[in-house]
């Protein structure tokens, strides 16, 4: 078997061209969407990450408003640009881009930002209204992954999805996303601390590879016919992206999100769906008053 492809360039292109109508329509409303960025330190891929999403930006006629400051800002450095969006009108909705440098309280900086600016689904309030089933913004990948296995026909409701790692952007979230009524799948979590993880693995009709292990997932793990999405990023000596799905599994897997070109678009595209979605609620909110 060569397993089918998940594509996320294709599909996030496609849902770029409907934001595009959509963000034209809050314009005629008198309403301009607006992301802010908010990057600290140099690290070039995380830089690479925020200029693609003014890009995409720029793209669907979403304004972008760009911060930056060195890695040796401080905790209050920081705090004060997050106020500063928080009040800026021209700035929808925002990011912070992670991970911010080492001794800086991430959670501190989340929980600063105004929650209905959170363009992420990261504040600790959109992370509670998705356990509490209540409309927000939802986290940027998982919801990434969702749109991708939909868009492609493979079936969630009821499978028996096995998500690997337990970071904030994907691991913790991914679960909660997957047992939305909407969804209904079947979760298991697997973290370093999982007690024979191929076990895990070779009963999945999904897999969401998200370890940060270069090719921790090999053809073995997989059952025929299941979907395997990598998320992972390690890099080789030359700064090439190395996955923690092995090439392999593509000859047993039904299905595979590519490593470039699979999740990362996706991620990119649900962000500004969360820009737009944003307005939206503002603008009608504005006109119910
Ligand atoms: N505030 C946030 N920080 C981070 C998030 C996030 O969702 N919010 N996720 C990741 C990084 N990320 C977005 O910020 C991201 C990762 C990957 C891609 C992407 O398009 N990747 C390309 C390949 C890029 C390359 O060659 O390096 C792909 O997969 O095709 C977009 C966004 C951590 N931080």
């Amino acid at each position: 078997m060569t397993a089918q492809i998940l594509d996320g360039k294709a599909t996030a292109a496609a849902i770029k061209s409907e934001l595009t109508a959509r963000v034209a329509a809050l314009k005629e409303r008198g309403v301009t969407p607006g992301l802010g960025t908010l990057l600290v330190g140099d690290d070039p891929g995380s830089r690479w990450y925020v200029n693609g999403k003014h890009r995409d930006c720029a793209q669907v006629g979403i304004a972008s408003i760009q911060r930056e400051l060195p890695d040796t800002a401080t905790q209050e450095d920081i705090e004060a640009v997050v106020r500063e969006l928080n009040e800026n009108p021209e700035c929808t909705g925002y990011i912070v881009q992670l991970p911010l440098p080492k001794g800086i309280d991430a959670n501190r900086v989340l929980e600063l930002m105004d929650p209905d600016k959170d363009a992420d689904g990261l504040h600790p309030m959109s992370l509670g209204r998705l356990v509490l089933g209540i409309e927000g913004p939802l986290p940027c990948t998982p919801y990434g992954i969702i749109q991708l296995l939909r868009h492609h026909g493979v079936e969630i409701k009821g499978a028996n999805v096995v998500v690997v790692g337990r970071g904030i952007t994907i691991g913790r979230p991914m679960p909660l996303v997957l047992t939305r009524k909407s969804e209904n799948a079947t979760v298991t979590q697997c973290h370093t601390g999982t007690r024979d993880l191929s076990a895990h693995l070779r009963q999945a009709d999904i897999i969401v590879a998200a370890a940060g292990v270069p090719h921790l997932i090999r053809p073995e793990d997989v059952k025929p016919g299941a979907a395997v999405l990598d998320v992972g990023v390690s890099r080789d000596e030359d700064g090439k992206i190395v996955g923690d799905v092995h090439p392999d599994v593509a000859e047993v897997a039904g299905w595979v999100a590519p490593n470039p070109g699979g999740v990362g678009p996706m991620t990119r595209a649900q962000l500004l769906v969360n820009v737009v979605e944003a307005a939206e609620r503002a603008a009608s909110a504005g006109s119910a008053a």
